[in-house]
């Protein structure tokens, strides 16, 4: 029994200790060819090289990538991954799309995601937001959604699409698709969805072209390095202008776009769309556009259009793919197909994005920009992700997009549902079962997954296991947002997103003490599901403060108590999250010394503080010599440091950017403690943060505001008042759009400011751009006013 199962041990010995072997030859040069095509009609496992240490053979092409993979991040290509695949696992991955829909607030993300559920056969029929039947859209299941007409939380859906090959058989493609919000105030929203997601489609509306969240979504793509194509919807509208939309994403995102389809006719005469790669004229015909009529008969008022933006479109890629440069320089033109895998390529490597165009609302061109997303967007090989591997000093590793591989996912967003804490997981390496167990590499536990779904919208759909580069939920398994799981044989972390600051807080508490009990849930609830809400206790008042990303972002959450737990709240005035630092070097020496009676008290700390010239974060630094203070109580001044810092000096606010080394002190053999030296060090800080010239921060804000032209002196006026610098302003047709940063205190308010101004039809966004310092006047406000509220506590 006992041989018998070490046999196992040793069969099962895990993907990482074989990748410490040396690395195997590729697969493809040592395969007798003979072997693998006898092998392959039986199996669809290649038959691997012999393992040279331990003499095991690879079941499939997995560990052998695996091998390979875990020789660092730079060992293994997206190419190489690629050509080693088996047939089957290539298959399943290159038929499979994850995407995520982003763009600026109401450009029809919702709208266009409810039409490709329509034509996938997902739903039975289209509900509008804010439609006359008051049902609302698929993907805005909350009530608060549909009521305003607004997405709050990211939505995940999955559908399938067939669309022709190119010898004309249908194939069937899987898409795991993430409606995201357009409200900068959930921006943590399209965060974690483009961190998991291997491409996406950019909506842009045809009249308001490059908006202020546009670039906001550009500048996330870019940071999680997501291919897209982009997709100007609204075409219906008046003024609709799909071009001069282009000519502002070339202007104004940091990637190259150009058409690969022209409108047939703008506004209410919009009929159809040319396809520029293929040359075809595609109508949307039968009840809501569903039956796709394509001719080879372009409209003659199209063709000088055609040709000019078919031009367009190949200028533009021979300055990103060197294979069109190469033909545009010959003067020849290229093939349709040589043009597609132009478009491919480019859009894959980040240097371009195709444009697609239509109008949702109208049922016109959803399912051309899917064959877009097929055509044009990445299956999961083709994206390199890689993650750090802990046993390895932190090591980059690739992971293998392959079933057969070792369990690797990342929890990317929490929920709570009627069945406990549901968890989105991205699987990036191996497969997930049901009723498997997987390990939380962060906290080491390891969990049982009592239930595996995938998820459409509010409803779900068991499944029993999920493979390699797919998106699913589970219940039951407690962690946090940004957790690596894995099947226990791996210690790998995957880099979470990035999760902006919190900028706004208040005070907040239940209307009445028997809600106590539900407010605390809510509140638990809230911080863990989303992470840019947190809720933190002023150790003072005692007073519970939340803070978020904006007036919205608290409001919603407030709304959300009061209907989903059952809890009227009474909240304070919004506050800002100011921030405290220093401007200058100052030593310091300070001795606590105090004498009760019995045991004492005794500390002496010494050093200096300065600015670490950047507003990130505090830095402690231990600089003491020859044990003047012993390396315990060192441990306590950083304490007190660290305690300091998370209540400035000067306002009770988080301290940034400021470094403390410690270079001197003295010990009492009786009297000190860790205690006397966390405090000795407080009290230090204290006094030499005021005299290294401390100074107060305060959030800058980008704002953008977009009113009809007559309105502008008024807003120019508004914006003078609150000291905002205007930075640019663009002109349209009949309105405009001002650009400008503004200290957030001053916005406070200034929707419904705006909305007076303007009788109701100006709009504004504003987004957190960097901290800093508040105007001299204001500082000294703050001050007198944190002092007076200290000295009214203390009496
Ligand atoms: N005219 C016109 N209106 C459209 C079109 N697509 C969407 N809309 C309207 O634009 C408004 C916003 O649409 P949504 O689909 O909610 O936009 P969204 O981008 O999902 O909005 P948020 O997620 O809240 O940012 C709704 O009133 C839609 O009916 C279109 O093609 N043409």
């Amino acid at each position: 029994m006992r041989a018998r199962s070490h046999i196992i041990r040793r069969q099962c010995r895990s993907f990482a200790s074989l990748a410490a072997v040396p690395r195997p030859t590729p697969l493809r040069t040592l395969v007798p060819r003979a072997t693998t095509a006898r092998k392959s009609a039986l199996s669809p496992l290649i038959l691997a090289p012999r393992c040279p240490t331990y003499g095991l053979r690879y079941q499939s092409s997995a560990a052998a990538l695996l091998a390979d993979a875990a020789q660092g991040a730079d060992t293994i290509t997206t190419d190489t991954i690629l050509s080693r695949l088996e047939p089957t696992e290539l298959s399943r991955l290159s038929h499979l799309r994850n995407i995520g829909i982003a763009a600026h607030i109401d450009s029809g993300k919702t709208t266009c995601t409810e039409r490709v559920l329509y034509y996938t056969g997902r739903i039975h029929s289209i509900h509008e937001v804010r439609g006359k039947d008051s049902v609302g859209a698929k993907m805005d299941s909350m009530d608060l959604e549909r009521e305003k007409g607004i997405t709050i939380k990211s939505a995940a859906t999955f559908c399938n699409w067939t669309k022709k090959d190119d010898q004309g058989v249908d194939q069937k493609y899987h898409i795991n698709l993430i409606d995201t919000p357009g409200h900068i105030d959930f921006t943590v929203e399209v965060e974690r969805a483009l961190r998991v997601l291997d491409g996406a489609v950019m909506i842009l509306c045809a009249v308001g072209g490059v908006q202020s969240q546009t670039i906001t979504v550009d500048r996330q793509m870019r940071r999680y390095d997501v291919p897209r194509i982009s997709f100007i919807n609204k075409l219906d509208r008046m003024g609709a202008n799909p071009f001069k939309v282009i000519e502002q994403m070339n202007q104004k995102l940091k990637i190259p776009a150009a058409a690969v389809q022209v409108p047939i006719g703008t506004e209410d005469q919009l009929r159809g769309i040319i396809d520029l790669v293929r040359m075809k004229a595609i109508y949307f015909e039968g009840p809501r556009g569903i039956i796709v009529k394509e001719t080879d008969d372009i409209p003659e008022h199209c063709k000088e259009l055609v040709k000019e933006k078919r031009s367009a479109l190949i200028a533009a890629l021979a300055d990103v793919d060197d294979e069109i440069a190469e033909i545009w320089l010959e003067e020849q033109v290229p093939t349709n197909d040589q043009i597609q895998a132009a478009i491919r390529r480019s859009t894959l490597a980040l240097k371009f994005t195709p444009v697609f165009m239509g109008s949702a609302l109208a049922d016109k061109g959803v399912q051309p920009m899917l064959d877009g997303v097929i055509n044009y967007l990445p299956q999961p090989a083709e994206v390199k992700n890689t993650a750090l591997d802990r046993k390895r000093k932190e090591m980059p590793v690739a992971l293998i997009p392959h079933t057969q591989a070792p369990f690797i996912g990342l929890a990317f967003k929490l929920e709570e549902s009627n069945f406990g804490q549901l968890t989105y997981i991205r699987v990036y390496q191996g497969t997930l079962k049901k009723g498997g167990f997987v390990f939380n590499i962060r906290t080491g536990k390891k969990v049982k997954v009592p239930r595996l779904v995938r998820m459409h919208s509010d409803e779900m759909e068991d499944v029993e296991s999920i493979g390699a580069g797919e998106i699913c939920a589970v219940f039951g398994v407690e962690c946090a947002s940004g957790d690596t799981f894995s099947d226990g044989q791996q210690s790998y972390t995957l880099q979470s997103m990035h999760v902006p600051e919190p900028v706004i807080s208040l005070a907040i508490k239940p209307k009445s003490n028997n809600q106590t009990a539900n407010f605390s849930k809510a509140m638990s609830r809230f911080q863990r599901e989303d992470p840019t809400f947190r809720v933190t206790q002023d150790s003072e008042t005692q007073e519970t403060i939340i803070s978020g990303m904006g007036e919205l972002h608290i409001e919603i959450y407030v709304e959300r108590m009061r209907r989903e737990y059952n809890v009227d709240c009474i909240t304070g005035q919004p506050k800002v999250a100011y921030r405290e630092t220093v401007t200058e070097k100052v030593t310091f020496d300070h001795t606590l010394k105090k004498q009760s009676g019995g045991a004492g008290d005794f500390a002496r700390v010494a050093g200096f503080i300065e600015p670490t010239g950047d507003l990130g974060e505090n830095i402690f630094e231990n600089a003491v010599f020859g044990g003047a203070i012993d390396e315990k109580f060192i441990f306590a001044c950083e304490k007190g440091f660290k305690a300091s810092c998370d209540k400035g000096p000067l306002l009770g606010q988080r301290v940034l950017g400021t470094k403390m080394t410690v270079n001197d002190g003295a010990t009492h053999v009786v009297d000190s403690s860790e205690m006397a030296f966390k405090i000795a060090t407080q009290q230090a800080m204290r006094k030499a943060f005021k005299d290294a010239k401390a100074i107060i921060l305060e959030p800058i804000m980008r704002v953008a505001i977009s009113a009809p032209g007559e309105f502008q002196g008024a807003i120019v006026g508004l914006m003078n008042k609150r000291n905002a610098i205007i930075e640019d302003t663009e002109i349209g047709v009949d309105d405009f759009t001002m650009y400008a940063e503004a200290g957030l205190h001053s916005m406070f308010g200034f929707s419904s400011v705006l909305r007076a101004a303007t009788q109701g039809k100006g709009e504004f966004t504003m987004e957190f751009l960097k901290y800093s310092p508040a105007l001299p006047q204001h500082q000294k406000e703050l001050i007198a006013a944190f002092d007076k509220e200290m000295a009214a506590k203390e009496k």
